[in-house]
């Protein structure tokens, strides 16, 4: 079933969100609709599918029951019976006129790539900010108003075969989709907001012939990423070849990029083929572009420019088809204000850019990496998977990793190795790591050092502590602290004082008797209530506690200002319909129209 806020005709823009999750289609019904859209909500794609159908393909509804067909579409990915891509690709064949946005809480490449290729608008990975969404959903309607506008101009007629071929898609479009396992083929490993950006960027790009310029510190991943773009490009069956310029001597560059003829110098006994030859109809990936030598700048720009080049002591011109993408790790401005890069190429190569963060700008990505290279590392070993305490995976996410992921990944081959147990302890840390956490920390242990209630655990990484955080310490991307310097060796050999193991989700905390409430204090009941739920086995914990978040906000909201409902909604940052709405379903318990 659905619902509209409004049902009578208006000028608003009609925006229909999709998503079986509730709480999530209540935040973005609110924002909207303060946004001044039209909203309408429903919990599965089929639902909004019938509803299209019933609408016809005009704007304007087939009958007085039938809804009017939506601006715009934000749907999520997984959803059962019908899931989102299948949903946009349905509406890219017979609505090509409402752009949709795809929403994912499960962002990797795949997604990404799937997404656009679906013919979708643009893709928002959860969680994300709401005026993100709302600048997404605005851009979308602007998209959507100049589509009905070419569509007028093109055609009175539409295409009745088109939509009856829409309709009747065949059977296996239309049946339960199964969820895709959250399997990650691309190898790209990453949860974090600043790597959600870049997988959004590849879903873009890919399937795009143009040259992209990738820049991040070594061992940030630039070829892995190089290497993904063209993985879902087009040209995938294709060679994908890498060149670093940086590992060439200057003077057999040329000849490694463009080949040669036999007898173009010494030692060049026979003809060969240089990589951009090899590279035909797909990509090269020019890594270190700010190593390469001037002359051999100039002639890549050729290339670039018009397609073809000589084989270096050739007279024929060659012609290739290849995509380039190009890396550095060093600041192409500043070359070419040194001189030392074209500025014409400079501005060739950086028609998209795409700039990768430091392993430092995404700490809270630690922890997955690491799952992901003991595991692989155990798999190429014949060995059981290494696990780490949370106190070692702390100090491991605080170190700075100046060699990024690179280094991350060395450093758990060492670990791999080294460590004797299967257990990962602070104290099995190579010792540069642990000497930087030591430094890093000058704040007296007494002061930092929380109370820790063990329980067991056999995962990889799981927390398995529960912390007394002070609320200005409140973790954001890090644990809390653990065990702090001092306790760095001295952790091992004090485990047996610890207090007695509990269940695995049990978790006691150990809370202060506040004389006044810090802001953040209600955060630690709220997670001990949220672990026991989930340990009695109740998943909805989100649903369950949103509306009871939103109810306690708008009471307090509601007697501050003595009942004034314009004044709390100012207070809330909703819109007064929204307080009103809120007021009816959440206090006064009025039902909430499903969707
Ligand atoms: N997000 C990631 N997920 C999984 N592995 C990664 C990720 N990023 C990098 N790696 C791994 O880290 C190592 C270094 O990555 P890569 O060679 O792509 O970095 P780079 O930026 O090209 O380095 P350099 O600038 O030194 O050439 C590789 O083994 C790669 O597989």
């Amino acid at each position: 079933m659905t619902y509209t806020n409004n049902k009578t005709p208006t000028t608003e823009p009609i925006v229909w969100v999709i998503d079986d999750d509730q709480a999530l289609r209540m935040i973005l019904e609110d924002t909207l609709t303060d946004s001044g859209f039209q909203v309408q909500t429903f919990g599965n794609a089929q639902s909004a599918w019938r509803l299209l159908q019933d609408s016809g393909q005009d704007s304007q509804p087939k009958s007085d029951n039938s809804a009017p067909l939506p601006s715009v579409i934000v749907t999520d990915i997984r959803m059962p019976m019908m899931n989102g891509l299948d949903f946009s690709s349905k509406i890219k064949q017979a609505f090509a006129q409402i752009p949709v946005i795809i929403m994912t809480a499960h962002a990797d490449v795949q997604s990404a790539v799937d997404s656009y290729q679906s013919g979708a608008f643009d893709y928002l990975p959860k969680p994300f900010e709401l005026d993100d969404a709302i600048a997404m959903v605005k851009k979308a309607c602007l998209q959507s108003q100049s589509n009905q506008t070419q569509k007028r101009s093109k055609s009175e007629n539409y295409n009745d075969s088109l939509i009856r071929d829409a309709q009747q898609p065949p059977a296996q479009k239309v049946a339960v989709a199964p969820e895709k396992a959250p399997t990650n083929p691309s190898g790209i490993i990453g949860q974090s907001i600043a790597m959600q950006k870049v997988f959004r960027a590849i879903g873009r790009l890919s399937h795009m012939p143009m040259t992209v310029l990738i820049t991040g510190e070594s061992g940030t991943g630039k070829e892995l990423i190089a290497s993904a773009l063209h993985e879902h490009s087009p040209r995938k069956s294709k060679p994908f070849i890498a060149l670093n310029m940086a590992a060439i001597p200057h003077d057999l560059i040329e000849a490694e990029l463009f080949g040669h003829e036999k007898g173009a110098f010494t030692g060049a006994t026979t003809t060969r083929q240089g990589r951009f030859e090899q590279a035909h109809g797909g990509t090269l990936f020019l890594d270190e572009i700010g190593d390469m030598p001037l002359p051999t700048q100039t002639r890549l720009l050729r290339v670039l420019a018009n397609g073809e080049f000589y084989r270096v002591g050739g007279l024929k011109p060659i012609k290739v088809d290849v995509r380039i993408i190009a890396a550095t790790h060093q600041n192409l401005e500043t070359l070419v204000q040194q001189g030392k890069f074209r500025e014409d190429l400079f501005y060739r190569l950086n028609v998209i850019r795409l700039a990768l963060p430091s392993l430092r700008e995404r700490r809270e990505d630690i922890p997955l990496l690491i799952d992901f290279f003991m595991q692989n590392i155990a798999k190429s070993m014949h060995t059981s998977t290494k696990t780490i305490t949370p106190s070692a995976m702390h100090i491991l996410q605080s170190y700075p990793w100046q060699g990024n992921v690179r280094q991350l990944e060395n450093t758990c081959r060492w670990l791999s190795v080294m460590t004797t147990g299967q257990t990962i302890q602070p104290s099995d840390l190579p010792p540069e790591i642990l000497q930087a956490f030591e430094s890093q920390d000058s704040t007296p242990v007494t002061t930092r050092e929380p109370k820790i209630h063990k329980t067991h655990k056999t995962h990889n990484y799981q927390p398995d502590t529960q912390f007394e955080t002070p609320a200005s310490e409140h973790p954001s991307s890090l644990p809390a602290p653990s065990d702090r310097p001092s306790a760095i060796s001295n952790l091992s050999h004090h485990s047996s004082e610890l207090p007695t193991p509990l269940p695995a989700t049990t978790v006691v905390p150990t809370l202060h008797a506040p004389q006044t409430v810090a802001t953040a204090d209600w955060i630690t009941p709220l997670q001990v209530w949220a672990q026991q739920a989930l340990a009695e086995g109740q998943y909805d914990i989100l649903q369950t506690a949103y509306p009871m978040f939103e109810k306690c906000l708008l009471e307090v909201a509601l007697a501050h200002t003595a009942q004034h409902k314009g004044q709390a909604a100012d207070l809330l940052g909703w819109g007064r319909n929204t307080v009103t709405r809120k007021y009816q379903q959440l206090i006064e318990g009025r039902p909430v129209k499903p969707s």
